[in-house]
Parts: structure tokens; sequence; C-alpha cells
């Protein structure tokens, strides 16, 4: 474990989503819930515990449905815990994550600013890196128009170059990479990796290749526990291996 300041802690996080079997369900849970439940809970994370310290890179492995993705919604705010305590010590980039707050009827301009705003920069900052943005989005006059008129790529774009110039402490992938093409793939790896050199990463990806040669330390997530967590290619080994089984 590293000497340098901890910048996420998760403490037996867990996590419960309410499914209702009808629409008026959710109606009924409201009025009547202190009686009855209407609900079923679907566990995605259970007790969930890890630090990350300052200046380390850490993957985010597990099969479709381990329950990473959600675990990011947490540690960015974006869904509540059912059980368990998390702290996150410092601005986050959440790429990705922020794409799906964006507003379909504003422009890509206009998202960019608000999304900008959202992670801390201050009216002036923005002013100052919004043509940046625009640059590192690269997708031309379409900056300028409506976002329910973009491609998933292009959406996943605008929410990577505002991430890029946020000047976080701690860049949050969730999948970034999938959705672009392979000329944007190659701008965000290379970012990610220099960001890496010296903020605290913690990054979701499928692709493991990719997972090794970037990050100092990897956690496995199985059926919303931490299964394994540590060194990269130990890690990876075994779950390709449970993989393959
Ligand atoms: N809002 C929701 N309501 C109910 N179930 C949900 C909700 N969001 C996610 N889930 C379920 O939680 C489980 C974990 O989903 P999550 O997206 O966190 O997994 P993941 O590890 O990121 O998967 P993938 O690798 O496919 O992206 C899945 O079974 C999913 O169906």
């Amino acid at each position: 474990m590293s000497s340098n300041p901890v910048m996420i802690t998760a403490q037996g996080l867990a996590k419960a989503f309410q499914l209702y079997a009808h629409q008026n369900d959710q109606l009924k849970q409201i009025l009547f819930g202190s009686w009855q439940r209407y609900y079923r809970e679907k566990w995605v994370l259970n007790d969930v515990t890890f630090e990350i310290s300052q200046g380390e890179c850490v993957g985010l492995i597990g099969r479709n449905g381990a329950g990473k993705t959600t675990l990011l919604q947490v540690l960015c705010g974006i869904t509540r815990p059912t059980r368990g305590q998390f702290y996150v010590g410092g601005r986050i980039a959440p790429i990705l994550a922020l794409g799906s707050a964006f507003d379909g009827l504003l422009t890509g301009r206009e998202n960019a600013r608000i999304g900008a705003a959202i992670l801390g920069l201050s009216r002036r900052e923005v002013d100052a890196c919004i043509e940046d943005i625009k640059s590192f989005a690269d997708i031309g006059a379409a900056f300028e128009e409506p976002m329910r008129t973009y491609s998933s790529g292009m959406v996943a774009r605008v929410a990577f170059a505002i991430c890029v110039f946020v000047k976080a402490d701690i860049l949050i992938v969730d999948e970034a990479l999938s959705v672009g093409d392979e000329t944007f793939q190659k701008k965000c790896e290379a970012y990610i990796a220099d960001f890496a050199k010296t903020g605290t990463s913690l990054i979701v990806s499928h692709s493991l290749d990719f997972i090794c040669e970037l990050c100092t330390r990897v956690i496995w997530l199985e059926n919303g526990v931490v299964k394994a967590d540590g060194d990269p290619a130990e890690v990876v080994a075994a779950y390709r291996q449970a993989m393959a089984a």
C-alpha cells in the first residue's frame, strides 16, 4: 500500500436497486410504503471496501453486470449507496458519466459550458478553455448543434473533452474508449496515460491488455464484491482463467 494520501475510500459499499413489477407499484410505494413494500430489491454491490492513494492508476475489471458502472456512479455521486460510506478527496473528472447528464436540446458548446461549470470551473476558466474543449472534441460544426442530433461517439467526444480541461485530481473512466472511433481512442489513451503519470485514476475497461499496460493495480469485481485486488498481471491472469472456465 502506498504512503501517499488516500484519494478514494470505499467502506462496506452496498447498493440495491428497487425493481417494481407494475408501473403503479411505484405510486403505491410512495403512498403506502410505510405499511407494505411494493418492490423487489436487486443487490448489485455487496460490501465493497478498498482505498486508492494519490498517484495510483487502478483498473476495475469484471464481467458484464458485475457492478463496475454502479460503483463508479456511487463514487461520482450520481447514485447513493444503500449501505456503507465513501470518500473522494479531490476534483473528479467523470469521463462518460458526465455524458449521461447532457441536455439534448442544448448544443455541444452549451452542454460543455454547463458540464465544465458543474465540475468546478469558474465562468472565466470556462471562457478560457471552451475553444480547447471544442478542438479536443473535434466534431466540427456539430459543436454548435443540439446534442440530441449526436451519435454516441460524438457525445463521448464532448464528455471526454470537458474532462480533459477541468484540471481534475481524479480521473474516473467508464469504458470511454468503446464508443469512439480509432483516432479518438488513440487520443484518449494517450491522454489517460499522460494523466496517470501524476494524477489518480480509476478506469473501467474490458480491454485487459490496455488495463495491464497502464494500471499499477487492478480490482476485480464479481457479483458486487471485490474478488481480487493487486498486481495487474496476476489479477488479470486469474480473471482470464475464471472467464475461460
Ligand atoms: N437503474 C437500475 N435498476 C435496476 N438494475 C440496474 C440499474 N442499473 C444497473 N442495474 C443492474 O445492476 C447490475 C450491474 O450493472 P453495472 O452497469 O454496474 O454492471 P457493469 O459491471 O458495469 O457491466 P458492463 O460490463 O456490462 O458495463 C446489472 O445487473 C444491471 O442490470
